[in-house]
Order: structure tokens, then C-alpha cells, then sequence
């Protein structure tokens, strides 16, 4: 995305360093910013990063020092009003709550939609009333008998029913039907449009997203490959659709990962034959035929 100071942008990062306990560092260097009002596709292959990149803007992981990741100037991880306030609003892929040492703990329990959506204290009424109508949302369900798209759509409701400044959106509309998906991304669009809203949306599924996106943000590994306007993407003017180049990346990631793989080197040669492999064959496995 298109550089500037650090007060024009909704979404900073800078020489972000993150590895999971024990695992070799997914991000070493990583630098992101984004403007205010861009609604930012970010993609990428399974495992590049993408869900760990929402959780750190979300506040969920410490990184670094308090300048590293900045939304809307403040420290994304230490300044929990971002979050209190509604100003961030994270939408994730399972709908669940942090509990103490338990950590994220799936939502369960037979709560009505009405008592989630009307629990929230502070709400504009006609905002809510517009996302109730919005994503179809009977307040009778109970969210332990309801279908998934349907506690999917409670979910995403409560986390819109605060006017955010930022929305970080993880594969939310996965399990929506097409009239509800192609309604919501109407509804995020105009949030940008009139409010100035930021949105980053990490998803696998491109379909109307060409029109719909302003930015794109493409990881490969932990690494950003490419930060741009959707309209500056050369390869869109020779393709039919943003499926077709984000497939025609991510084929050629697979195709550099078989060539390394091609002349492993002569240690690896060596122990590969004492045979550690789960998937070779052995007197013990002869039980399993
Ligand atoms: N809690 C965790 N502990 C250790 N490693 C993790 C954890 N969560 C993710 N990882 C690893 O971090 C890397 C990035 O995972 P991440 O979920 O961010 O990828 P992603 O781009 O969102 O993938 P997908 O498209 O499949 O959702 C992967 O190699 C994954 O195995």
C-alpha cells in the first residue's frame, strides 16, 4: 500500500518480528501499511501467515516493542481501549472466547440471538436494527440449535454492532449463502466509503472481490510479496478474474517449493534411506494390511 506517515495510515507495521513457541519465526522483517478507507484482500497459501497476521493487528499476540504494530496510531497489543471501544473489531474463524489459562474456548451454551445481539450495551438502535435486517436474523434462534451459517450470522452482527474504525475479517463469510455474502460485502464497501473505515479481509474465495477490493496484500511464507491498489495489479489486465492470478501465484510458490526439493542434499540423501518415514513400508505396518 502507498507509503506516508505514520499518521496517515489505519494499519502499521514495522520490522515485525513473530514466531509461534518453539517454532522457527514465521515473520522475521515484516513491514504493512494501510490507508485509511482501503478495503485490503489480503491473500496467500494455507500456512503463509495470513490468520496469525489478523490475530497480531488484533491485538491478540504481543509482538515486539509498542511501535512495531500500530492500528490507528496505537499499540495494536497494549492499548486494550482499541478493542473495548469497538474502535477494532477482529472477526475470526470460530466463534470463541478467551477464558483464563483455557484460552480460546468455543462459544457453546443455549443463548437466544436476541440476548447476544441485546446484550450489548451502547448500540445505536437503528445500526443494530439495520444489521439484524441486514443478515436476516431471527431473534428467536438458540445459538446451540441453529445451523452454522446462521450462528455465523449472529456472530458477525455482534461484531459490527459497534461503528469500528477497523475491521480485520478472517474467512468469515465462508459459511454464508451468496445473497447474504454479496449483501455484507455491499454493506463493509459503503462503511468505507461513508465512514472511512478500514477492512482487511483474509479470504480464499475471490468471487466478486474484484470490484469490491481496493488493495491487495499477497504473503508468501511469512513474507509480503506484493502490497498494491487492486487497479495497479498488471496481471488483472490480461486475466479474466482475480481468481486466476491469485491461483497462477500461488502455483508458481508450489513449483519453486518441488525444486527445492528436487537434490536434497547428500545428508539428507543418507539418512532418508535409515527409513524414519511414517509412509514406508516395514514388518511393523504388516499388522495395519
Ligand atoms: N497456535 C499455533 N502454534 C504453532 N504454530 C502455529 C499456530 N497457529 C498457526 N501456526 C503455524 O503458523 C503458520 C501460519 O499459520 P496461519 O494460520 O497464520 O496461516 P494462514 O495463512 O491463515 O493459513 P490458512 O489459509 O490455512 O488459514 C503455519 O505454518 C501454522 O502451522
Amino acid at each position: 500500500m502507498a507509503d506516508g506517515g505514520e499518521e496517515n495510515n489505519s494499519i502499521r507495521v514495522c520490522g515485525m518480528q513473530f514466531s509461534y513457541e518453539g517454532q522457527p519465526p514465521i515473520f522475521a522483517d515484516f513491514n504493512l501499511n494501510i490507508q485509511p478507507g482501503s478495503r485490503c484482500l489480503l491473500v496467500g497459501a494455507n500456512g503463509s501467515g495470513k490468520t496469525t497476521l489478523l490475530k497480531i493487528l488484533a491485538g491478540k499476540h504481543m509482538v515486539g516493542g509498542r511501535d512495531v504494530v500500530r492500528v490507528l496510531n496505537r499499540s495494536a497489543f497494549h492499548d486494550t481501549q482499541l478493542v473495548c471501544d469497538g474502535d477494532l473489531s477482529y472477526l475470526g474463524g470460530t466463534w470463541s472466547k478467551t477464558i483464563g489459562s483455557a484460552g480460546e474456548v468455543p462459544l457453546q451454551g443455549d443463548f437466544s440471538a436476541e440476548h447476544m445481539i441485546f446484550g450489548v450495551e451502547g448500540i445505536d438502535p437503528l445500526r443494530r436494527d439495520k444489521l439484524i435486517d441486514l443478515l436476516d436474523i431471527d431473534l428467536r434462534w438458540r445459538m446451540h440449535k441453529v445451523s452454522d451459517g446462521q450462528r455465523r450470522r449472529v456472530q458477525i452482527c455482534m461484531g459490527l454492532l459497534h461503528p469500528f474504525k477497523v475491521l480485520l475479517l478472517d474467512e468469515i463469510t465462508v459459511d454464508l449463502d451468496v445473497v447474504a455474502r454479496m449483501d455484507l460485502l455491499d454493506y463493509f464497501k459503503e462503511e468505507c466509503e461513508q465512514r472511512g473505515t478500514t477492512i482487511v479481509y483474509a479470504t480464499h474465495i475471490f468471487d466478486g472481490l474484484e470490484t469490491w477490493a481496493s488493495h491487495l496484500a499477497y504473503i508468501q511464507d511469512g513474507e509480503l510479496r506484493r502490497s498494491e491498489k487492486l487497479s495497479e495489479v498488471h496481471e488483472l489486465k490480461n486475466s479474466s478474474n482475480l481468481l486466476s492470478v491469485v491461483e497462477s501465484w500461488l502455483r508458481t510458490e508450489t513449483k519453486c517449493e518441488k525444486k527445492k526439493h528436487v537434490n536434497p542434499p547428500a545428508q539428507v540423501q543418507k539418512t532418508s534411506t535409515l527409513g524414519t518415514s511414517p509412509f514406508m513400508s516395514s514388518r511393523h505396518m504388516a499388522y495395519y494390511r
